[in-house]
């Protein structure tokens, strides 16, 4: 029944998109970091000048060894990393900033971790995003209908009531994948989608990928070593070593490359693995070799796509023998002219994608907050924690001060249970959403990244959960340790005491949360409560007049110290009238409470002064939590880097896109060279200094060994590799030999049942 359903999704085709193809050149990546034990900034160079084209209506793998730079490709193709990035991207023949906002508009990007919600349902997830991504303009039932089809497809339509911790990798993936499928993208980058998937999930995954790809989609995934069979399900490969480019083209030419340069896979091998053999030298490959006549290769290919294209522009069929160009060669610099020609601002035409607008900040705002209450009513026990905390320490701090609040020789008490809850409420109100950011954020950069919503809807949506939630357990912790010390004497006073406790914690909150945003999750839990005393110890047994004057601000701006004084205000200011004394004592000194607050320095405190000031804090922390998320969402795109801006847009030939500088300068025809530099001004024309600036390719530098991780991954694996300079694959057995001990592990009767998507022993 499965099976069959699987079939007849099958039949199921998106609608088809136009193509969109994307050709980069000379892409350059460089990382600075700070050395601390040289103590100066060290730059590192991860990409080292990459050309290449992913065209649509193609499934393109990236593939190469552990660190060689995959990932960092497939991020700078698709936007998500712009800082540090130098060289051109084009899309349909026009120039794309790194950065661009409306390129991403066309693609989306899966990351290798899904990044889900794990507690809403397949169902429901689908449903908030197709609410999201198309908004309101079309009926419900059209969307159902969609929802439908795209589970159909990736058959998952049996899952519809599954929460999606309740799915396995291989059905994650693919919901993942349904997530983005909602608004049709022509673009689909997905950061190694296979990894954790058993063999016939892979083969699932990459058919699927497969069938958007022909469909007219230009998909391209990071893939570590596939099967044979999942190997030849990729039109293209593009494979990156130490950060150059290693082979490029279709995968079925991969062998016979590697056989010209003298590589010959052995009978039976995976290609993919031969690939890989030599990509880290087994066989004493040379690796610098290889990168340069992949790079021949590509100039090559180009080169004779600019005779095409001269040809094509003099409206002169051309024979493919005169330019010595197999029909494929050509098939492929026709599609691309056409593409070129393609405007991609008027995509769309007669689906339900164009009656589409993403829905309104306000609608985004509704549906996040929905979509909060309906995981927050799934996974209720950490709300449940929270409460049963309050009501807790609330009845432990009552029975420990017992009384207190009337008796004038029990003020110190009552002042040290005062202190105690201005902690709790601080505490509870920060630690409980310091890391929510932390948590949230590979789901958030996922959501936000592909357009789902705006940084200001999504803000508010958690905040219209969190503070109810805090303002509700700090009632419970005020209403029952309040009565238990004796402390109530009016409503006025009451309400004030409440105000202040839940004030004081909100703006906790609200630190909490920019600390968790700001800082990693290290860090917060540690910097987030030093921060909570240092503000604590201003107003608590330190009086104004006994502060250093360097310290004297931080009595100011402390919310800590308005809130405790705001406290002790509300029970013993205001003109309270004489405390309660014991008979049998001679002395009662505090039975004028004034006494008391003389005492403490604190007989004047200005309410209203000290609201204002923990309100304002409270939405200074908010506002930096939104600067701060936003620039982390967003640091990517904050620098542009690109040589030519995207608003610059200027005519230039999918052929001179392609061509790399010539890296050695031999093997170039006299009239190659010169077509090339007739084409090279057409670049200058749009900024003439930034191409001539523009860095020449480096020469060719392999590292004589591979870095020390790669070797020891290589080892764990037991995959045969080698160092760079062929030490076979003997080394690395014994390698992994010597760091492997055969371990055995046994189970008995484990047994395992899922209820409502909640796993179970027994
Ligand atoms: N921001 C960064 N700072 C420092 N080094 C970086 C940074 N980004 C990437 N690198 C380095 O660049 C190299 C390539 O990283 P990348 O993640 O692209 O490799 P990969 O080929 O995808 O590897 P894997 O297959 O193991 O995921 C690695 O050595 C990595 O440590």
């Amino acid at each position: 029944m499965y099976h069959n359903s699987l079939l007849e999704a099958q039949d199921y085709r998106f609608p088809k998109r136009p193509p969109v193809d994307i050709v980069f050149r000379d892409i350059r990546y460089n990382v600075k970091r700070f050395n601390i034990s040289k103590a100066k900034f060290e730059s590192k160079d991860i990409l080292h000048g990459l050309n290449g084209s992913f065209k649509s209506g193609e499934l393109t793998a990236i593939m190469g060894p552990s660190g060689a730079g995959k990932s960092t490709l497939l991020n700078i193709m698709a936007g998500y990393v712009s800082s540090g990035v130098s060289g051109m991207v084009q899309v349909n023949g026009k120039n794309r900033s790194h950065n661009s906002e409306s390129f991403r508009k066309l693609s989306c990007y899966i990351q290798q971790h899904d990044a889900l919600r794990p507690w809403l349902t397949v169902n429901e997830a689908m449903t908030c995003a197709t609410h999201l991504k198309l908004g309101f303009g079309i009926p419900m039932a059209e969307k159902r209908k969609l929802i439908e089809k795209i589970l159909f497809m990736l058959g998952l339509e049996q899952k519809g009531n599954t929460p999606t911790v309740g799915l396995s990798g291989g059905q994650k993936k693919r919901l993942a994948i349904a997530l983005e499928m909602i608004s049709n993208p022509p673009i689909l980058f997905l950061d190694e989608p296979t990894t954790g998937l058993d063999s016939s999930s892979c083969t699932q995954c990459i058919s699927l990928l497969k069938r958007l790809a022909e469909d007219g989609r230009t998909i391209v995934c990071t893939i570590h070593t596939p099967s044979a069979l999942l190997f030849e399900m990729f039109d293209q490969l593009y494979t990156v070593v130490q950060g150059h480019c290693f082979y490029q083209g279709p995968t079925k030419e991969m062998l016979p490359f590697l056989g010209d340069l003298g590589y010959h896979c052995p009978s039976y091998h995976n290609p993919a693995d031969f690939m890989m053999e030599i990509a880290v030298g087994e066989y004493g490959a040379d690796v610098g070799k290889v990168i340069k006549a992949a790079l021949k290769k590509y100039y090559e290919i180009s080169s004779r796509c600019i005779k095409l294209d001269s040809a094509f522009d003099d409206n002169d069929t051309p024979s493919l023998q005169s330019y010595g160009i197999g029909a494929k060669a050509e098939e492929m610099c026709k599609l691309r002219k056409e593409a070129e020609a393609t405007d991609t601002s008027s995509y769309e035409e007669n689906s339900i994608f164009t009656k589409t607008k993403p829905a309104s900040l306000v609608m985004q705002f509704l549906l996040l907050v929905y979509r909060n209450l309906l995981m927050t009513r799934r996974n209720y026990f950490l709300l449940f924690c929270r409460i049963l905390a309050h009501a807790t320490i609330a009845t432990i701090f009552g029975y420990l001060y017992i009384g207190v609040g009337p008796n004038a020789n029990q003020v110190l008490a009552n002042y040290v249970y005062l202190y105690g809850s201005m902690l709790v409420m601080v505490y509870t109100g920060k630690m409980a959403v310091v890391l929510s950011f932390q948590i949230e954020m590979e789901s958030l950069m996922r959501e936000h990244f592909n357009r789902w919503y705006k940084l200001g809807p999504y803000f508010l949506s958690v905040l219209v959960l969190e503070i109810p939630v805090q303002i509700f357990c700090s009632l419970i912790y005020v209403v029952i340790s309040y009565h238990l010390t004796g402390n109530y004497v009016n409503f006025e006073r009451f309400c004030l005491f409440a105000m202040f406790c839940i004030t004081g914690s909100i703006c906790a909150q609200a630190w909490g949360f920019f600390v968790g945003a700001t800082l990693s999750v290290k860090l917060a839990v540690f910097i987030g409560p030093i921060v909570a005393v240092l503000f604590s110890v201003f107003g608590f047994c330190t009086r104004y007049a006994d502060i250093t004057p360097l310290f004297k601000w931080m009595w100011h701006i402390s919310y800590y110290r308005a809130s405790f004084h705001g406290l002790l205000n509300s029970v013993y200011g205001m003109n309270r009238e004489d405390l309660h004394c014991p008979e049998q004592q001679i002395y009662c000194h505090f039975k004028n409470p004034v006494l008391f607050q003389k005492d403490m320095d604190i007989e004047h405190v200005d309410m209203q002064s000290n609201f204002i000031l923990i309100v304002l804090i409270i939405i200074t922390m908010y506002i930096s939590t939104i600067l701060v998320l936003w620039y982390k969402l967003n640091k990517r795109s904050s620098q542009s880097v690109s040589t030519m801006a995207e608003s610059e847009s200027y005519e230039l030939s999918c052929s001179s896109a392609l061509i790399p500088e010539n890296p050695t300068g031999e093997d170039q025809p006299p009239q190659e060279q010169q077509q090339q530099q007739q084409q090279t001004p057409s670049i200058g024309t749009t900024d003439s200094s930034s191409a001539s600036r523009r860095p020449k390719l480096q020469p060719l530098h392999i590292p004589a060994e591979p870095a020390p991780e790669s070797a020891s991954w290589n080892a764990a694996s037991g995959l045969a590799t080698a160092n760079a300079n062929g030490g076979g694959s003997t080394a690395s057995s014994l390698a992994a030999a010597r760091l492997f001990k055969p371990v055995t592990v046994g189970f008995k009767n484990l047994s395992y049942s899922v209820r409502n998507g909640i796993f179970r022993k027994g």
